[in-house]
């Protein structure tokens, strides 16, 4: 088998890998994983790391270890975010950057596009980006909640061809391996269905966040983007000498053959909705008119709080998901307008004021 052809990569490394049981970072398991990014950089495949482990890092640190609340979770990752960074770098003879993000930095397009040309400049300048969530400022509106997703979003935002996600397993079984002993690894995915997600079950160490389902999570909006993705076992070096020989140490998921429009992909995948619009009519036809056919009559009902700006999601009375889109009015704007959408001077406001939604990053999603 032939080498895999990729230019960049993002490299996911679970909290087992850096900080196993709680008791500081150790580079054991960190040295096959920093010689396979030394190999992929001499080979001219660019690399970003996004790096878990900060709360495990820091966890010896403090008294309580488990069932501690958020706010001495928080405090760990402040404190082992510095000793995981320190453990990379001592592996690495060219520079790393620190790159902390919420999801408040990757849902809002302007702070996203930020974020996508800080990456590219430093691997331009032959840095590499370490990237983890900033578990010490967010709050649960805020956050992504899991490093598997996050690679996911960094891995689109740095236009990576691959996407490996190194945990404590061999990659995705049929059923959870700790639990159930005849279960069998699957090696190859070429579509990601419910049938897929029923297989995976939740994270059973101490130190992990989400287990298998955040990772198909992360597998299905990366493929979306044309992006391969893996599930192996970081624990081995053989994993690392397979994927340099083009050989699947794991489980491969099928990246799409023709990957999302880079900002659909956004407005899908990364961005999420802060509040969302009820719609009544053929939604259809509504659209076929452009964004301009949705007016304040179809609503009936403005659900959140969001800003102009924000995304939305709209969606039928049913459940049904229609679109996905920026909100051109505000929450309280629109509740106002849409009980009122009989006068005829709010409507005149609002031919003035243009569309409810921007087409800008539109996201068709199930149907029209
Ligand atoms: N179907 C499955 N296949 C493999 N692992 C599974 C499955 N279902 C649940 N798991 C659990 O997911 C764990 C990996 O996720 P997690 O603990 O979050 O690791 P990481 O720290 O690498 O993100 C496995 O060790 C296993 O306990
Ligand atoms: N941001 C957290 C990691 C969260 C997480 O997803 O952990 P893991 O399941 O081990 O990848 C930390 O640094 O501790």
């Amino acid at each position: 088998m032939s080498e895999f052809n990729w230019k960049r990569i993002v490299i996911k490394v679970g909290s087992a890998l850096i900080a196993p049981n709680k008791s500081g970072c150790s580079s054991h398991y960190l040295l096959s994983i920093a010689q396979f990014i030394v190999r992929c950089r001499s080979k001219g495949i660019e690399v970003v790391l996004v790096s878990s482990g900060s709360v495990a890092a820091g966890a010896h640190l403090f008294d309580d270890i488990d069932n501690v609340p958020i706010a001495t979770k928080k405090a760990m990752a402040a404190a082992g975010q510095t000793e995981m960074m320190a453990t990379w770098d001592k592996l690495f003879d060219f520079p790393s950057a620190q790159v902390l993000l919420t999801h408040a930095d990757l849902r809002n397009r302007d702070r996203y596009v930020s974020v996508k040309e800080t990456i590219a400049t430093l691997l331009s300048n032959g840095i590499l980006p370490i990237i983890n969530e900033n578990d010490t400022v967010t709050t649960d509106k805020l956050k992504v909640g899991d490093n598997d997703n996050l690679s996911a979003m960094v891995a689109a935002a740095a236009d990576a061809n691959a996407l490996i996600i190194c945990s404590d397993i061999d990659g995705l079984y049929d059923k959870n391996p700790h639990l159930h002993e005849d279960a069998k690894l699957i090696s190859w995915v070429s579509k990601i269905d419910a049938s897929i997600y029923s297989m995976a079950g939740g994270a059973t160490s101490s130190v992990g966040t989400g287990g298998m389902r955040t990772k198909i999570e992360a597998a299905e909006k990366a493929t979306s983007n044309g992006i391969d993705t893996f599930i192996i076992n970081g624990f081995t070096e053989l994993s690392f000498n397979m994927l340099l020989q083009g050989k699947n140490p794991g489980t491969h998921f099928q990246p799409f053959e023709q990957p999302m429009q880079e900002n659909v992909h956004w407005m899908t995948h990364t961005s999420k909705a802060q509040g969302e619009l009820v719609v009544e009519g053929d939604f259809n036809e509504t659209l076929n008119e452009g964004v301009e056919g949705l007016t304040a009559d179809e609503i009936v009902e403005v659900n959140g709080d969001f800003a102009v700006g924000d995304t939305i999601l709209v969606r039928r009375d049913d459940g049904t998901k229609l679109v996905k889109a920026e909100a051109n009015y505000s929450s309280c704007l629109l509740s106002f307008l849409t009980r009122h959408s009989e006068h005829s001077r709010y409507n005149e406001y609002m031919q003035k004021t243009g569309p409810i939604i921007s087409e800008k990053n539109l996201a068709v999603l199930e149907e029209k």
